[in-house]
């Protein structure tokens, strides 16, 4: 459950009269997810999402992401549309939150992934990437390698509070990065957080993609790397090569890599590993008081990571041309 800011019902009835979608019938907070107050919203209209947009996404940033999906639907990738409302705004307030309503898109994330799984989100990867080749407005990624120092100062050295030696492995992961870490492959529009939770399934339609609230310019293979980790490790959080091979190949077939991109995918992999053990980290320390939310644990990316940092070569993947 990711609740933090609770939603009383005349203020929803408020804000609901500056729309064209009739007035709520049901509105309950959804359980998965740990970035934002997710509501499914059901009015005399139909189903809908509504969000409150939490410490993680900045106010100024949500043009970006709502013209984004936008932009994504237009051009063949289903995902959610922002409602917008009378005055044709697509971005109120509401309890004090930025605040907006999406589409309810059909469909169900993978519970039991296998490798045709991961090989339709490879291509939906892909296609995402394509689709929003032509998107006009850049977003700098403040996730990247250079907010990762700050990230782990947050943490500091409460890290090993939580694994013994993690501020150890995450200090020399960094300083591994720091000489290696590419600045010239392909960059363009990324998702960054397509992770199962944010990938529909629907027999006879494309997956569907949700929560564009990382999406920013970097790296193209830099998400790809974010879902090697996200779908292709089993529930004990060791390597599938299976699962991996259908990934990449699937990706790979709808937007070729580029062979720097494949040399590439090793140190990306760890980067990307390193990335998630610590906003994990971040939030495991720090959970506010009274937020319904359950905080994803940062050991599986210390895992994940303590894997990548075995791998010499993208053929260890399971996967080469
Ligand atoms: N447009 C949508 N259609 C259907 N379900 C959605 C939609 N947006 C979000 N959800 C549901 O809400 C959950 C949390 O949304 P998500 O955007 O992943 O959380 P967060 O805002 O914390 O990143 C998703 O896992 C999904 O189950
Ligand atoms: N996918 C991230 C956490 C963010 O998840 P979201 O669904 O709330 O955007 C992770 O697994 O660490």
């Amino acid at each position: 459950m990711a609740v933090y800011t609770s939603v009383p019902e005349d203020d929803l009835a408020h804000f609901l009269a500056g729309y064209d979608i009739g007035q709520a019938l049901a509105c309950k907070g959804i359980a998965e997810g740990v970035e934002n107050s997710n509501f499914l919203l059901r009015t005399e209209t139909g189903p809908f999402i509504l969000t409150l947009y939490e410490k993680r996404v900045d106010r100024g940033d949500l043009p970006f992401f709502l013209g984004l999906m936008e932009h994504c639907a237009r051009n063949g990738i289903r995902c959610p549309l922002p409602v917008r409302d009378r005055t044709g705004e697509a971005l109120g307030m509401l309890c004090g939150r930025p605040a907006a309503i999406v589409t309810f898109l059909d469909g169900m994330s993978g519970s039991r992934l296998d490798a045709e799984h991961c090989a339709e989100a490879g291509e939906a990867l892909a296609r995402l990437h394509v689709a929003a080749r032509d998107f006009p407005v850049p977003r700098p990624n403040a996730l990247s390698f250079s907010g990762w120092d700050s990230l782990a100062a947050q943490a500091g050295t409460r890290a090993d509070s939580v694994e013994a030696g993690l501020s150890a492995l995450i200090s020399t992961t960094l300083d591994d990065l720091r000489g290696t870490w590419p600045d010239s492959l392909p960059r363009g529009v990324i998702h960054a957080d397509l992770f199962p939770d944010n990938v529909l399934f629907l027999s006879g339609r494309t997956p569907g993609i949700i929560d564009f609230y990382f999406a920013c310019t970097d790296m193209l293979a830099y998400d790809l790397a974010i879902c090697i980790n996200a779908w292709c490790f089993d529930a004990e959080h060791r390597y599938d090569a299976e699962r991996g091979q259908a990934l990449i190949s699937a990706y790979d077939r709808a937007r070729p890599l580029e062979a720097d991109e494949i040399a590439a995918l090793p140190v990306l992999c760890r980067g990307a590993a390193l990335r998630f053990l610590l906003t994990r980290l971040v939030d495991w320390l720090s959970v506010p008081e009274g937020a319904l939310v359950q905080p994803k644990d940062p050991r599986e990316y210390s895992r994940k990571l303590e894997f990548h940092r075995g791998v010499s070569n993208t053929a260890d993947y399971g996967w080469s041309r």
